[in-house]
């Protein structure tokens, strides 16, 4: 009886969950985490946001009791972690990236899809950038990208190229590009091309062009199903992309392989699914929404790990990184 208690109880505590999630998002809508770099009264943000100043105070307070911000005396404060990553005045800041996710991975009216079934049109075209907004996810993950992807792929490269560079590197379906941009940044005599769809390769102009690399890394438009990737490659970055390939895997990994030169790398990031889709939780949720409504992308690890080996790559290193499993082939 006692268990069956405590397992009641997490029931109850999914609800709390739930509640302090929403009151998370209507904090970051309100941006109230950017008026808490410094000590500051209810009645000085008010004057500054225009909020209303009664609910203003009760927000605040909620916000302090589950310890997103801190309350001194009467006036409320970011914590050091709020500070770094919820206030706009960080660099860091990835409010607009949770935001955007919670948004693309939402499950509401979660029970209508699974009492009407999937929208045919997507179960027909199964194109994940027919149902993502690719563009809006390449702008708000730049953050992202700088605080967790970046410094495992250059520790990595730089064990395997001690003693030279390489001299081409492709970031394919980059988004922002700034993993390949900043690799090109850490071998300066590399040259860089982010492959993208039109829409979102504007993102990574702006990016390239923003760093200044506009001689070194060049944009590719295309669909890196149909079309051609280039070659001459030494560094192939594919990172989040290769469940985009699920239709065409085998095709798409000989691409991958003919556009490499000889002893050239892959650098792969996938979600390291398990074969019955069981794990990794959070990542299982995060694609369900997407998948209710018709895609039918995700491949398990074994999966991609057999059509790489299959088509002539070796394993060469591998890696986790938070959610992510990262796997270095060569050709
Ligand atoms: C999940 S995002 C990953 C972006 C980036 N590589 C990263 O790790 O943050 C997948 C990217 O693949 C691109 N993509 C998907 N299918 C594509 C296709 N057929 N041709 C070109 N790009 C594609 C999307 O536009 C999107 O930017």
């Amino acid at each position: 009886m006692n268990n069956k208690k405590l397992v009641a109880n997490t029931y109850y505590k999914m609800v709390t969950n739930h509640r302090e999630s929403q009151l998370f998002f209507a904090a970051l809508k309100l941006d109230i985490f950017s008026y808490l770099d410094n000590e500051i009264s209810i009645e000085e943000i008010a004057d500054q946001s225009t909020y209303d100043i009664r609910n203003l105070k009760l927000i605040l307070n909620a916000l302090a009791s589950i310890h997103l911000i801190e309350k001194h005396e009467n006036k409320f404060v970011n914590t050091e972690e709020g500070k770094f990553y919820l206030s706009k005045s960080s660099k860091y800041y990835i409010g607009d990236a949770i935001l955007f996710r919670n948004e693309m991975m939402s499950l509401d009216n979660i029970e209508n899809r699974v009492r009407f079934g999937p929208d045919k049109a997507i179960t027909q075209h199964n194109q994940g950038q027919k149902v993502y907004n690719f563009t809006k996810l390449a702008k708000v993950s730049i953050p992202e990208i700088y605080l967790w992807r970046i410094e495992p792929l250059i520790n990595l490269m730089n064990t395997i190229y001690q003693d030279s560079e390489p001299n081409k590197i492709l970031d394919l379906g980059g988004g922002s590009g700034a993993m390949g941009i900043e690799l090109c940044k850490a071998f300066p005599n590399s040259k860089g091309v982010i492959f993208e769809e039109p829409k979102v390769s504007l993102v990574a102009e702006d990016l390239i062009s923003k760093n200044n690399l506009s001689t070194r890394v060049s944009v590719q438009k295309g669909d890196f199903i149909k079309d051609d990737i280039g070659s001459g490659y030494d560094i192939i970055i594919a990172s989040g992309i290769i469940d985009f390939a699920k239709d065409h895997l085998q095709d798409f990994v000989k691409k991958l392989y003919d556009a490499l030169n000889k002893n050239g790398i892959i650098y792969l990031i996938t979600h390291g699914f398990s074969e019955d889709y069981l794990e990794p939780s959070e990542t299982i949720l995060g694609w369900l929404s997407s998948h209710l409504d018709g895609l039918n992308l995700l491949l398990p690890d074994k999966v991609i790990q057999d059509a790489m080996t299959d088509s002539g790559f070796r394993l060469y290193k591998q890696d986790k990184s938070g959610n992510h499993s990262i796997k270095v082939y060569q050709k």
